[in-house]
């Protein structure tokens, strides 16, 4: 019997009726689109709208109830597909080419042929624009080379630079803006220029206006539209994936915080990746931490709550010392931490909505020492109706929802506990434009009304366009303070970046003794 073979005339990927239930909710609901050949093609709409199903009936990890899906006219057997996810799959301490080979190794008598695969991964690679090396860590490349990599692996196991015929991006970008998500874009572009079709699954309109050729829009699992991007805006955009309102941008406050009683202060903060931060944050302003890769601000939220140990330094909360030696002494002190790692560090997949919600608030729910569930359950609906969370069901269990309104239910949860002081580490990953524009409003709010805020991100752009002041750290230091607003995003830039300072990461502890 001989293997189907994809045909070169049919579209990359056609999506015909596809429907599909979990419980009472439907995710997909008569889904019809397709993307041709040598485009990019976006995928986008509000959280929870049914993009990630949709992708994982693509892949084929689940099932359509209705309808049918083909990709270079086969129904998936025999199709040429590669899927890059956001969290990339690539093994850190092993090298370009090996990660390219894995899952694809051509062999000569049982033995990997080496010669041959760095032949096929290095015309891959050139093919992609990548300039970084066959021999290279994994761990050591840069966010965007990292993307590129997993992309070189997807051509690589259909067979080089013409084998694929659907690549699919999903929200594999998510973490890259500027410069970075250029680069991978354009890596993406390349495969659409040799005949492929590209599905971009993003939240970040400015890849879209500038990298994809047409979009469709979905809106509670329906095709709301499929346009061309040269004839839209970006608020036409944000129109369709949210049925007509777009919240205004949240920017900068533009005033000088109270001086004086500081919320937050740091002093000599000095961690395995970080040594030596001094900074305060005072009621009434948003403070952002950022820098390059690997630069130390990733590791400050966890020294921080309690979550990794300091070797040096002192922190204080409203004034009060604060040993920072447990989640739960933050909470006591009114430090309130939304993670990064909303899978490990934030929720309970398994807990329901408004299990997760409460850890903190039970206290309020309770009389005489015993919780009045009725009281609780009632407090939970109103919340996810406030936060617009979907299904606004608080009896579901967290897995059950999108990664965009588990967001939702995390900003929730640390909003609606009176934090004296808040850090916010990478807050708005996965939400969507306009839910995005709706949460830095709430915290906007509440920071008028004298809360404290850190925002650390290394989306720099993120940090520029809404804090009211810009740290900068490379190498695990404090390098800069400068002001925010999207008008000082290259001096941002040109401090996170210092040159010849490729990745600006952390330094080894010996040269911190040094
Ligand atoms: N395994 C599941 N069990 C129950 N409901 C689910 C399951 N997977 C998805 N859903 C529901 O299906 C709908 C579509 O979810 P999906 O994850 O596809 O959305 P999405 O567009 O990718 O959202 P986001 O942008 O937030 O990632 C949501 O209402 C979600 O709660």
């Amino acid at each position: 019997m001989t293997a189907a073979v994809a045909s070169p005339a049919a579209p990359p990927l056609l999506v015909r009726g596809v429907g599909k239930q979990f419980g009472a909710t439907h995710a997909l609901r008569d889904v019809t689109f397709e993307v041709r050949r040598g485009e990019v093609h976006a995928l986008l709409g509000h959280n929870g709208c049914g993009k990630s199903t949709l992708v994982k009936i693509i892949s084929g990890f689940q099932a359509a109830d209705s309808g049918s899906i083909t990709m270079g006219g086969l129904d998936g057997a025999g199709a040429r597909v590669g899927i890059v996810h956001q969290d990339l799959g690539l093994c850190r301490s092993a090298t370009v080419v090996e990660n390219c080979g894995m899952g694809s190794f051509q062999r000569r008598l049982g033995m990997i042929n080496w010669k041959q695969e760095r032949r096929v991964v290095a015309e891959i690679l050139t093919s992609l624009g990548a300039d970084f090396g066959l021999d290279d860590i994994v761990a050591d490349l840069s966010p965007a080379d990292k993307a590129i990599t997993a992309i070189a692996r997807a051509l690589k196991a259909s067979g080089g630079v013409e084998g694929l015929d659907l690549l699919v991006l999903d929200e594999a970008t998510a973490a890259l803006r500027g410069p970075d998500a250029e680069k991978v874009l354009s890596a993406a572009r390349a495969v659409a220029a040799h005949g492929g079709g590209v599905l971009l699954v993003t939240h970040h309109m400015s890849e879209v206006l500038a990298d994809a050729d047409r979009a469709t829009v979905l809106a509670s699992g329906r095709v709301v539209d499929t346009v061309d991007v040269a004839g839209v805006t970006e608020d036409d955009l944000l129109r369709l994936i949210g049925g007509g309102k777009v919240p205004p941008k949240v920017g900068p406050s533009g005033r000088q915080a109270s001086i004086g009683d500081e919320v937050l202060t740091v002093r000599s903060l000095t961690g395995a990746a970080v040594h030596d931060l001094d900074f305060a944050v005072r009621p009434g302003e948003i403070v952002g931490l950022t820098g390059a890769a690997g630069a130390g601000h990733d590791e400050v939220p966890y020294l921080l709550c309690g979550v990794t140990k300091r070797s040096v330094g002192s922190i204080g909360v409203a004034g009060e010392p604060y040993t920072g030696r447990s989640v739960r002494e933050a909470q006591q002190s009114g430090l309130g931490v939304l993670p990064a790692d909303r899978l490990r560090q934030g929720i309970v997949p398994r807990a329901s909505v408004r299990e997760n919600l409460s850890p903190a608030s039970r206290a309020s729910h309770r009389t005489g020492g015993v919780l009045r569930v009725q009281r609780e359950k009632a407090w939970a609906r109103d919340i996810c109706a406030d936060y617009a969370v979907m299904p606004p069901d608080p009896e579901l269990p967290m897995s059950a929802l999108s990664g965009g309104n588990q967001q939702k239910v995390l900003f929730a949860r640390v909003l609606e506990h009176d934090p004296r002081v808040l850090v916010l580490h990478e807050p708005t990953q996965g939400v969507d434009e306009n839910t995005r524009r709706a949460l830095l409003r709430r915290v906007r709010d509440l920071v008028d009304e004298g809360l404290g805020v850190l925002y650390v991100s290394s989306d720099a752009e993120e940090v520029a366009e809404c804090a009211d002041r810009v740290l900068v750290m490379r190498r695990g230091a404090l390098v800069g303070e400068l002001p925010a607003g999207l008008d000082h995003i290259d001096e941002i830039y040109a401090a996170c970046y210092a040159a010849g300072d490729r990745n600006a990461a952390a330094p080894t502890r010996e040269e911190n003794d040094r």
